[in-house]
Order: C-alpha cells, then structure tokens, then sequence
C-alpha cells in the first residue's frame, strides 16, 4: 500500500454544446447517468455521476450548456451553472480535437476567470477524430489560453486516456474522507433518472427545436402482484410534456407509432437500470408556455 492520502472533491466540465461533456461523464462513472444525444444542448440537470477508487472519489457535476438566456428557463440555467461553477474544486473546460478553436471556446474559457477558486484542466475531447498532428496544435492552442494546472488529451468513445484524467483530477482535489457511499454513482432521485431516460427515447432523432421543449415526469409507479412463479411488475406512468400541438404530433408519430418505439426503447433502458421488468405508460400532453411557468419548472426541480 502506498500512502497516498485520500481525496475527494468535485468537478464539472464546461464547453460548448456536444463537445462530449456527457459522454466523458459516464465513461468515467461506467454507468449511465447523463443523457447524451448527437442534438446540442439537451443537459438540462446538474446530474451527478461519482467515480470510485480506492484512493479517491470524483464527484461530477453535469452542467447545462451555457447559452443566452431567452425564457424563464434559460435564466434558471444560466443561474445554474454559475452556482455550479462557484463551488467545484475543479473545472474540466472541453474543446473537441476535430473542430478548431472559435469564438465560442474563447468566450466560455474567458468566463473561467470568474471562478478564481476552482483549479482548470483542459480536455481535449474526441482524439478518435483527429489525425496526430491536428491534436498537437489543438494541444498548442489550448496553451495559449491560460495557464492550466494540466491538459490532457482523451477519447471518451475509444477509451483513451480516461485513466490519465481521472489522476489527473484526484491529484487537484483536497485531501478529504469519502463524501459518498462506495455502491452511489449518482444523488439523482430514482425517478429523475427513468424521466431522463424517457426524455432522451423520446428525443432521439427528432430535428427541429425540440430539447428545450419537452419535459418528462414520472406520476406514479404501482406494484403489480407477482402472479405464480412469475415476479411482479413495476408499472409506471409518465408525461411526455411538450409546448405546441404540432411538437406533440411529432413525439406520437403516425397512428402513435413513434411513441410506441420510443416507449419500447425506454422501457428496456429503465429496466436495466432497475434490473427487474417494467410496464411502461407514457402520456404526452401539451403545456403552453411550460418554459416561462415558475410552478411547473418547479416540480421538474429547477
Ligand atoms: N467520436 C467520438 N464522439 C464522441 C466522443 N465523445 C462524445 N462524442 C459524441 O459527440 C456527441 C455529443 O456528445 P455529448 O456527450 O452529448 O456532448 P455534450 O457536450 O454533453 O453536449 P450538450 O449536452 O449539448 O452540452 C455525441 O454524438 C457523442 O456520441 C468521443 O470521444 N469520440
């Protein structure tokens, strides 16, 4: 055994939309706990995912993308991340390696400045992509930046360098006793995380605005009794809320087909994550307006 102290703390990892964020998430947890889709900007929740080992524990902090705030919704969010960014010991800033470095890195990285506590590490996300000499001048022009405490260069989906990172990132967080019992890879409700996963099926291949416009609940869950040998459901009964009658349309498809698959979908991912099998009920509804309503953002916990 070494004496390495322990440590534990927290992180989140800021950059601009699709960069990777909720990917590098959960392949450092290894379980899903971020929604992740090819659409920008569909982080809405400060998920937590807590990485485990025997020296330390991350816990990561999901942030939201940071945009310009046009409802009621996008100022919470705003509101969010600032909260979020003043309290983490460190923050992971997130440029891909296959696009160059624009205006919008520039001005998220300038917004570092704010949050003079929290140590900086940048990562260079989707290395897969890149040819070796596109990530050593990605490399170069990250330096110019700022002075990080480090840099690492990484693939989420090919799993490169994730252990760096993760050591990386113990190093920086203080000494401290565990923060989170061995067996928790996120503090979201139960529920919360079956309404992620709903809302992630249901967002899956649509086109236009719609990541901003739908929200998901779960109503209620019963116990159905185990009948002989076989073992009792678990029904469940979710809302698919959305802001316009020609959204909801989209979410049912034609003669409901496309909600019959996206409940198909989310049934099985809810039933691997609650290992046991489930009956699943989705409604859809619509909401005008949903985003500016202080009650309902409320109940979905902002
Ligand atoms: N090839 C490759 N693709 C990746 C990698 N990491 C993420 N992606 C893809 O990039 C897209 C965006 O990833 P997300 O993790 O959802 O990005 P994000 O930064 O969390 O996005 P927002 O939630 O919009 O802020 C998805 O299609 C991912 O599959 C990687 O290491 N390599």
């Amino acid at each position: 055994m070494s004496d390495t102290p322990y440590r534990a703390g927290f992180v989140t990892f800021v950059g601009r939309p699709n960069v990777g964020k909720s990917t590098l998430t959960n392949a450092l947890v290894g379980e899903k706990v971020a929604i992740t889709s090819p659409k920008p900007q569909t982080t809405r929740r400060a998920i937590r995912g807590i990485m485990h080992r025997p020296d330390g524990q991350l816990i990561i902090v999901d942030t939201p993308g940071v945009h310009r705030p046009r409802t009621l919704l996008g100022e919470r969010l705003n509101a969010l991340v600032e909260s979020i960014l003043g309290d983490v010991d460190v923050i992971g800033f997130c440029v891909p390696a296959d696009e160059k470095l624009g205006p919008g890195d520039r001005f998220i990285n300038e917004r570092l400045d704010d949050f003079p506590r929290a140590k900086k590490v940048a990562v260079l996300t989707k290395t897969d992509r890149a040819s070796r000499t596109e990530i050593v001048d990605q490399l170069a022009r990250l330096g110019t930046l700022r002075e990080w405490d480090a840099v690492v260069p990484l693939s989420s989906v090919a799993e490169e360098q994730l252990d760096v990172l993760s050591d990386v990132l113990l190093d920086l967080m203080p000494e401290s006793p565990q923060l989170y019992e061995d067996a928790q890879v996120t503090d979201e409700s139960e529920d919360d995380r079956i309404a992620e996963l709903i809302r992630e099926a249901a967002l899956d291949g649509v086109r236009d605005e719609l990541p901003h416009s739908l929200a998901v609940t779960v109503d209620d869950r019963v116990e159905r009794e185990p009948d002989g040998d076989a073992p009792g459901l678990l029904e469940l009964y979710a809302s698919l809320y959305v802001e316009r009658d020609s959204q909801k349309g989209i979410v049912i498809g034609k003669g409901g087909s496309r909600l019959k698959s996206v409940g198909e979908r989310a049934r099985h991912e809810i039933e691997a994550l609650l290992d046991r099998r489930v009956y699943l009920s989705l409604r859809v509804k619509v909401l005008k307006e949903w985003q500016r309503d202080p009650k309902f953002l409320g109940r979905l916990g902002f």
